[in-house]
């Protein structure tokens, strides 16, 4: 890993487990049978240790929304044009798209980063980070140098951290990038089968491709033939290349996109200043893999928002040893999934910030466990 990264992910903390203990009992002191707000009470618990406060806060939240071309997108693996990353990125600076109705629900801050998109882009609002005009096609060539990779982590880290001091409690990180499903389940695929010796076979990918099938599918909504096409695409850039599992850097390198590093970075520093991050869907958790895999106790500071309806974001939640808060069939993206769910976190900071104790309130407390 880069000297410079590396010495960033050395400084990232622990998570305060005393706090969390302390927490864990104050809950139980709270008016209600223990244990009765279920989740809400582990999360409490979670976000004490996260940001070492026994009334933890995570209002207001940030949001950053990364947004970058891919070159693999010219191998019809998409169910929309390459051209709709910088058309989103002029409705997300519109106010009109999804991420940005939720946004103003839960009173966030929301910026829009410009991390690769393929074409120039200037626009009142707009955040311009470009590391390249988009990633390379990875069935090719390389999808950028390791230079680029470490820039794209880079400017992530310096996003998230522009948006600390700015004083959000909590971060949520989105993306928009045509083919990005693509990228994310290759990277996904790196990450387990780069694991093992020997994963990767020779000249015929036809195995290789069927043990894709858990790991890609229809991202914007294209047909089973073309899902197909995608294990197929997948199977024959990993053999091109052979990304190691064990080098996040690597893998992005590889296969993988500007602005899952940039998401990948922008995790880091959130855990760097104790900022709870609540992890949206798929190509999200790709990213927080990636981040974990530079950093292993960064895992510790991630809330899973929703399951996606993407078959390989089960998968990457299970890596993570995740439990999503909500399953509401979403497959979008943008951080969509993580605003939503965002009230249910707020709730269990309001649960273990405001309520009574039986003390307080005078209420007897009873032996329930
Ligand atoms: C209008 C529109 C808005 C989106 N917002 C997020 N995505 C999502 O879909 C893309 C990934 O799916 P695939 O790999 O199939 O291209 C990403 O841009 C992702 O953020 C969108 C896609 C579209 C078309
Ligand atoms: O879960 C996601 O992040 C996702 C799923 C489909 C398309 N875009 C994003």
């Amino acid at each position: 890993m880069v000297a410079s990264l590396n010495r960033y992910c050395q400084r990232i903390p622990s998570v305060d487990d005393q706090v969390g203990q302390e927490a864990a009992r104050y809950v139980d002191t709270l008016t209600k049978p223990k244990g009765s707000l279920g989740r809400l009470e582990a999360i409490a618990v979670e976000l004490a240790k996260i940001t070492g406060h026994m009334k933890p806060q995570v209002s207001p939240p940030g949001i950053i929304v990364f947004a970058a071309d891919h070159g693999i997108a010219a191998e019809g693996v998409s169910a929309y044009p390459q051209e709709v990353t910088a058309q989103m990125v002029h409705n997300f600076l519109n106010g009109g798209a999804a991420i940005n109705v939720f946004a103003r629900q839960i009173g966030a801050m929301l910026e829009v980063v410009d991390i690769g998109v393929a074409q120039p882009l200037a626009a009142p609002g707009l955040i311009s980070r470009k590391v390249r005009y988009g990633t390379a096609n990875f069935l090719k060539e390389t999808a950028m140098s390791l230079k680029d990779a470490v820039a794209a982590i880079e400017v992530g880290i310096e996003r998230a951290e522009a948006m600390i001091d700015r004083g959000i409690k909590s971060l949520i990180v989105g993306e928009m990038g045509i083919g990005n499903t693509t990228t994310s389940s290759a990277m996904l695929a790196a990450f387990l089968c780069g694991d093992t010796s020997g994963a990767y076979p020779g000249p015929d990918t036809t195995e290789l491709a069927e043990r894709m099938k858990g790991l890609v599918g229809p991202g914007t909504g294209v047909k089973q033939e073309r899902v197909i096409h995608k294990q197929s695409v997948i199977a024959r850039a990993l053999a091109l290349h052979r990304p190691n599992g064990q080098d996040p850097v690597d893998v992005l390198s590889k296969v993988g996109g500007l602005e899952i590093a940039g998401m990948a970075g922008a995790i880091l520093a959130a855990a760097r200043h104790h900022i709870p991050v609540i992890v949206d869907g798929f190509i999200c958790t790709v990213a927080a893999l990636t981040a974990v895999r530079l950093c292993p106790h960064v895992n510790d500071v991630l809330l899973a928002a929703h399951r996606s309806q993407e078959p390989g974001h089960q998968v990457a939640l299970r890596l993570l040893n995740k439990e999503p808060l909500v399953d509401l069939g979403m497959r979008l993206g943008e951080g969509s999934g993580a605003a939503v769910a965002f009230p249910l976190v707020e709730a269990a900071c309001r649960m273990i910030g405001e309520m009574a104790t039986f003390q307080s309130a005078g209420v007897t407390d009873g032996e329930g466990a």
